[in-house]
């Protein structure tokens, strides 16, 4: 992931540890140690079966008693019950906690990227933010989940197992212990070169994954440029990377396995040669070597097992370490205390300043060498209707964009109403705004959630009055399920204009005090634009509005327009005033005159 340059919204490194998860796993106590328990007897009981072998052997078979046998097969399965039921219950608890822990992290790590600045997203893709949230959980899910319990249960049974198998016969054990080398060497080896080879191939993978979707996603834009073949090729050359790199993996995974089933195995050979001849001899019993080749087998077995999970551990400590970074990550834009509310707008007089930029200049964090806007002073009056015009880059949306703080100024300040907007809260600030942005984002949620999302809280009845204003309702009502149709991702199912239907009624639904129009009506045809302004009349009625408009019909009604070039304001006036002192204002209008004609004509 990139970092960002400044140093806010920054990511925090370092801290290589599963650390992160301890807040998390607080809350768990109880089911913590409850399967602490469990795992403990399981590992004992586990260990105590090599007793029971050794007495089923000793006991049962060789003493020919029947009675024993009966005795020592009891004691056997009370202790194979008893592992039963442990086994379950650590199951069930340890998975129940790594579920839980996972999606507590996961709705933390959301709530915290809403709270972070746009300039965050710009800096660290949504697509590699969105990896750490399910990849990285799950990975952390998979280790807390059964990783853990794994090396937790495998390291008391590779205690016990030594501990068992030292007090049982020392020369044996020091001969299984000479052997564990020769097994722990070349699982060391094959075991980080698997490794490597396995984040190599995830990444093949996830490139497999990213190309697949771009092409799903722009299937408009492949399939009109008859690009089908080519990206064929290269979705298969992709593929075929990754294969390459899984068969390596493979390749090494499989020595590994020959290596330690022969090591192992030939370990266990030698012991049992030695052991043999300790029972020919008369000095151990058949129990007893019987035994010690059950500790035998769940020492190697342990060692097996915990080197196997040690690599799942380091990729979680991974994992959780770029979890963090999200986490730790801080708003470049600061929430401010005061809180503010639309009194505070109401108080202001009609024709009074409401919105006051000072000397205000800004450059994009991602762009940190080119100012956006220069020095920029103005004022906007309550209840008054300003068009902001210029040529494309001039830094129109940009001005909205600050007033709705998704970015700060370097320079100079911004009132609203005579507070700083930095001193005020961003809930209660961005709750006097209603945008119509120049792109209108749709979710892929029913048409009523939609709408809705301007004003949670309002009623259906409502929700269709403001559709029915922004001269929407018609053509939702023909969609297959009227309001509950459902819209696709990015509301793929309506035409631009409908789309932009939506996001006037989203903003006449929210009903705020003043008005942010970017282009609002661009995408619509001459007969929907007509109906959309005559919806959006009544609503800018003692409102203030800010409107970005290329259209000369919503710049005629301004009251004043704001002509805009390289981030500087050139002129001001109305039309009549612009067209006679503005060289720039005449320019633009008279091409969309010139474009009005060729249109109509
Ligand atoms: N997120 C961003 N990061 C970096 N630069 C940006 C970003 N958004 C806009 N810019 C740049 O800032 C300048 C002003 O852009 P802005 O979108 O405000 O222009 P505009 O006047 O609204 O243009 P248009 O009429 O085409 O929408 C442009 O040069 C643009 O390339």
């Amino acid at each position: 992931m990139k970092q960002s340059s400044t140093p806010t919204d920054t990511p925090a490194s370092g801290g290589n540890s599963l650390n992160i998860l301890i807040p998390y796993l607080r809350p768990y106590r109880r089911q913590m140690v409850l399967a602490l328990l469990a795992l403990v007897i399981t590992a004992a009981t586990m260990l105590s079966l090599g007793k029971g072998v050794q007495l089923l052997i000793d006991d049962g078979l060789a003493s020919g008693s029947e009675t024993a046998l009966t005795y020592a097969l009891m004691v056997f399965l009370g202790l194979v019950l008893l592992l039963g039921v442990g086994s379950f219950c650590r199951f069930y608890l340890v998975s129940w906690i790594g579920e839980r822990v996972v999606a507590d992290l996961r709705q933390a790590v959301f709530a915290h990227l809403l709270s972070l600045s746009p300039s965050f997203f710009e800096d660290n893709s949504p697509s590699e933010i969105q990896s750490r949230i399910t990849a990285d959980t799950t990975l952390l899910q998979s280790v807390i989940g059964s990783s853990l319990s794994i090396a937790l249960r495998n390291s008391l049974m590779l205690f016990g197992g030594v501990l068992f198998l030292l007090i049982m016969h020392f020369k044996l054990t020091l001969i299984l212990l000479a052997c564990v080398p020769f097994v722990i060497v070349p699982v060391l080896f094959f075991g980080r070169r698997v490794r490597r080879l396995s984040r190599d191939s995830q990444d093949e993978v996830a490139n497999v994954g990213r190309y697949l979707s771009q092409a799903l996603r722009h299937i408009k834009v492949v399939q009109a440029f008859s690009h089908e073949q080519h990206d064929i090729q290269r979705f298969s050359d992709t593929v075929e990377r990754a294969f390459d790199v899984s068969v390596k993996r493979i390749q090494q995974r499989s020595w590994l396995t020959l290596m330690v089933i022969l090591l192992s195995m030939s370990g266990i050979g030698v012991m049992l040669w030695f052991g043999g001849k300790d029972v020919i001899s008369g000095a151990i019993s058949a129990g007893d070597l019987a035994s010690f080749l059950f500790y035998s087998v769940i020492v190697a077995g342990s060692l097996a097992a915990i080197s196997e999970v040690m690599g799942e551990l380091q990729r979680a400590a991974g994992a959780a370490e770029r979890i963090m970074e999200l986490l730790s990550a801080r708003s470049a834009v600061v929430n401010g205390s005061l809180p503010f509310s639309l009194k505070n707008i109401q108080a202001i007089p009609q024709g009074d300043a409401l919105i006051q930029f000072d000397h205000v200049e800004f450059r994009y964090p991602t762009r940190p060498d080119y100012a956006a806007l220069k020095n920029l002073t103005f004022s906007i009056k309550q209840g008054e209707m300003v068009a902001l015009v210029g040529p494309s880059g001039a830094g129109k949306s940009t001005l909205f964009e600050l007033l709705l703080r998704f970015y700060d100024p370097q320079q100079g300040q911004i009132t609203l109403a005579g507070t700083h907007i930095r001193e005020s809260s961003l809930t209660d600030l961005r709750s006097c705004f209603a945008l119509v942005p120049q792109e209108t984002v749709l979710f892929d949620q029913t048409v009523y959630d939609n709408l809705g999302y301007a004003n949670r809280l309002a009623p259906h009845h409502v929700v269709q009055q403001a559709a029915e204003q922004a001269n929407a309702h018609a053509f939702i009502t023909e969609l297959d399920q009227g309001y509950e149709t459902r819209l696709g991702e990015d509301g793929v199912r309506l035409s631009g204009g409908q789309r932009q239907r939506i996001a006037i009624a989203r903003a006449i639904l929210k009903n705020a005090p003043i008005l942010l129009l970017d282009e609002a009506t661009s995408a619509l045809d001459a007969q929907s634009e007509s109906k959309v302004q005559t919806a959006l009349e009544p609503l800018m009625k003692g409102k203030t509005t800010l409107v970005i408009a290329h259209r000369l019909a919503t710049v005629l009604n301004a009251d004043r327009i704001i002509v805009m070039d390289q981030g500087e304001i050139i002129a001001q006036g109305t039309h009549n005033e612009l067209l006679v002192s503005c060289t720039l204002y005449k320019r633009l209008a008279d091409l969309q005159f010139r474009y009005q004609e060729t249109v109509t004509s």
